[in-house]
């Protein structure tokens, strides 16, 4: 499982707290729930890392990434330590990753691995785009991360330069917005924050400020 174990000395006790954190591509999600997760001494889930899977087994394998029926086997059948996040990081893999995402059956086959992360030990943090609403409804905070698509793109074009993959700003921000379009317009699972999630704009935040933002969220929830 792409999952990071708790923390050798957390800084708080969790007491089955479970996060969930959802939002659009390049948000900070990601870097908010590692952040949380090492806090409180929580495992945490990148579940785009699965769908990354699906879409990478896709490509390897030669198929059309509308194959329902090879990317549904694709889902049912990896193994949790065959995925390998290097190769699951660039620019073409998150956006076969959606395309892969939209199929029903694909979510199907997923949901079951994710639950039982979450339901494992005493607490987890999630993060993807459906945790909030499909994963753990039950989940004891939920954080809907925002940023603006300039934001976001601007984000994304320095993490993938770091990298060494090359390309432009106008052509992240067009992937975005793609990326976008298709989480949230999808039927099953689309992106969108759960009714009782709380929005978390980090357009204007530091990756710090960020985080104290979204303690103070999870430690208001916690309070009750
Ligand atoms: N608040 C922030 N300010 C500036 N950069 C950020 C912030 N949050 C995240 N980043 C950076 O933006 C990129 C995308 O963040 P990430 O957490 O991977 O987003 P997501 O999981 O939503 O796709 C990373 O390179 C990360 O270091
Ligand atoms: N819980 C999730 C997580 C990811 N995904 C899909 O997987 C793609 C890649 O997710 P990701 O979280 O790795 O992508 P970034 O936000 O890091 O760019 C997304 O664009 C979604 O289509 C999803 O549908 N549900």
């Amino acid at each position: 499982m792409p999952a990071t174990q708790p923390s050798a000395s957390p800084t708080q006790q969790a007491d089955g707290l479970v996060i969930a954190v959802d939002g659009p591509a390049a948000s900070g999600k990601g870097t908010l729930a590692r952040r949380l997760a090492a806090h409180y001494g929580l495992p945490y889930l990148d579940t785009g890392l699965l769908y990354r899977m699906v879409a990478r087994t896709m490509l390897d394998a030669g198929k059309a990434l509308d194959d329902a029926q090879a990317a549904t086997a694709s889902a049912a059948g990896f193994d949790d330590a065959a995925i390998d996040e290097s190769r699951l990081r660039g620019r073409e893999i998150g956006e076969a990753a959606s395309v892969v995402a939209a199929i029903p059956a694909v979510r199907r086959a997923l949901i079951d691995r994710q639950r039982r992360f979450a339901a494992a030990g005493e607490g987890a943090v999630l993060d993807g785009r459906d945790i909030g609403t499909v994963i753990c409804p039950e989940a004891t905070v939920k954080l809907f991360v925002t940023a603006t698509p300039e934001v976001r793109a601007a984000r994304r074009h320095k993490e993938l330069a770091g990298r060494g993959e090359a390309a432009t700003l106008d052509g992240i921000l067009a992937d975005i917005r793609r990326r976008d379009a298709r989480d949230s317009g999808r039927g099953d699972a689309p992106l969108k924050a759960a009714e009782d999630a709380v929005q978390l704009d980090t357009s204007a935040l530091g990756v710090e400020e960020a985080f104290q933002a979204a303690l103070a969220i999870v430690e208001d929830r916690r309070r009750g």
